[in-house]
């Protein structure tokens, strides 16, 4: 089996997975080193993310079908027959046969000849038990899995998520909705576009993008958004990317921009602001006109950053490189603070296959007290009647109702603020006041966001 056999490569990505490397970084140093084409670079890309992505659900398929439990395998034999089952289970381009062979040949290519026949039957195994049989309307999915009648157990094997996201989301939504969530998150993400008005058009990306038979739509309540439909290449070859018609940044994002409601000639400053989505929709919104401070603790990040206000060219930021709740010289100065702060991602799990794996109930509450800081501390920088908009790209109560409860309650002086007037955001307000988007619902990112305003009391 030749090197650049994407199996083969997928399987490598994944023992660097196993030991501990994030998925994407793994992917991206292999495949940049990697001699495939578009079609085995996606296979490739697919195999692994999905592998990892669905890792539980995968287990309990090896638990249920071995004779040992998935965790008692060989790491290298475990993660081979990941690839095998993720093929069956969820590839249905690729014949089963062909998902047997490779992954048969993969075991004997890697040292594990002597389990090839394991591999062969634990395969096969799971192809009878979930075979059509004349007369029956469907495949059982299900059945392999023999699932409880607990709901966090349920889903959680099922659409392969650990039991404390699951419990998390139950609370808040109940079993059906929960499901819908879990679904979406496993779901392929969509790429939305922000168009940068001191450039172009909506209207001009929309008749550059049908020229180069590429599909968008616009999304409702959003006048600068537009969604890629299907598959569009290389980013960068997409029109208008080089003269900086439009930055790639999803629709619930571009919400949080708009809440804050930047205007010309303000002070802003953009407390955690790298790698600049935000940063550069507000200068945008703010028609290049003021300053905007992009602060943040990563240099490698502010990097970006710049690289990204130069293609859209924009003026207005300066740079802050550091420790956002150490900035003593911004003390009452700005119009508007944007917050958005480092969170667990759970609104955005889709994009990250192993995001769900690395985030534990201890790392939330590690976030939320650096949250709770980070707003105590960059709030004194908003001028008595400014605004402040706290936003994160989770969904979870810790790092967002709980942290914005605990402001408020010893900030006499501060309110939340309902969205400007005209603004489409007012449809997605909760009664207490903070905007939650819920991916299932709204087919974008999970965010939280809210606006509170200083009085001129202190
Ligand atoms: C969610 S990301 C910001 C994304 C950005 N607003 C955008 O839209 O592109 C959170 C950022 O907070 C930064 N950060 C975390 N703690 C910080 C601190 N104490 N001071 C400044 N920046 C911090 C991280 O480096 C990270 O870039």
């Amino acid at each position: 089996m030749s090197k650049q056999n994407p199996r083969q490569l997928a399987f490598l990505t994944l023992r660097d997975v196993h030991r501990g490397a994030f998925a994407d970084v793994a992917l991206d140093r292999i495949l940049r080193q990697a001699d495939l084409s578009d079609a085995d670079r996606g296979l490739m890309t697919e195999l692994v993310y999905g592998s990892v992505r669905r890792q539980r659900t995968l287990d309990a398929l090896i638990d249920r079908l071995g004779k040992k439990p998935a965790s008692k395998q060989a790491p290298d034999l475990r993660a081979i027959l990941h690839l095998g089952l993720y093929q069956l289970r969820y590839e249905e381009r690729i014949p089963p046969s062909a998902a047997v062979n490779t992954t048969v040949e993969l075991a004997k290519e890697n040292g594990l000849a002597g389990l090839s026949g394991f591999v062969n039957g634990l395969l096969r195994q799971y192809i009878r038990l979930t075979v059509k049989n004349e007369g029956e309307s469907e495949i059982s999915q299900q059945n392999p899995l023999q699932l409880s009648k607990d709901p966090v157990e349920r889903l959680g094997i099922l659409h392969s998520y650990p039991d404390w996201i699951v419990q998390l989301w139950l609370e808040q939504l109940g079993e059906e909705e929960t499901e819908l969530l879990c679904e979406w998150m496993n779901q392929p993400p969509s790429i939305d576009l922000r168009i940068n008005p001191l450039q172009t058009s909506i209207a001009q990306v929309e008749a550059a993008m049908l020229k180069a038979d590429i599909l968008v739509r616009r999304v409702p309540h959003l006048p600068q958004a537009l969604r890629l439909i299907g598959s569009s290449g290389a980013i960068q070859n997409l029109p208008g990317f080089q003269e900086g018609w439009w930055t790639v940044q999803d629709s619930s994002a571009q919400m949080v921009t708009h809440l804050l409601d930047p205007q010309p000639g303000e002070i802003v400053i953009d407390a955690c602001a790298a790698p600049g989505g935000k940063t550069t929709h507000i200068v945008e919104l703010m028609q290049d006109k003021g300053k905007v401070w992009a602060c943040d603790r990563t240099s490698s990040r502010l990097k970006k950053l710049k690289q990204n206000a130069q293609r859209l060219s924009l003026k207005s930021i300066e740079i802050c490189t550091g420790d956002s709740c150490n900035l003593p010289q911004f003390i009452n100065l700005a119009d508007r603070v944007l917050l958005d702060v480092p969170c667990s991602g759970l609104g955005t799990l889709h994009r990250h296959a192993d995001a769900r794996w690395r985030q534990t109930p201890e790392t939330v509450r590690q976030l939320s007290t650096l949250q709770t800081e980070l707003l105590n501390k960059t709030s004194a920088y908003v001028k008595p009647g400014g605004i402040l908009v706290y936003s994160t790209c989770t969904l979870h109560p810790l790092e967002n109702e709980s942290v914005v409860e605990a402001f408020l309650s010893h900030r006499p002086s501060w309110q939340i603020e309902p969205p400007p007037s005209n603004s489409p955001l007012m449809d997605l307000r909760l009664p207490a006041g903070w905007i939650k988007v819920w991916p299932h619902r709204h087919q974008m990112d999970g965010f939280f966001m809210v606006r509170l305003k200083r009085g001129t009391g202190d």
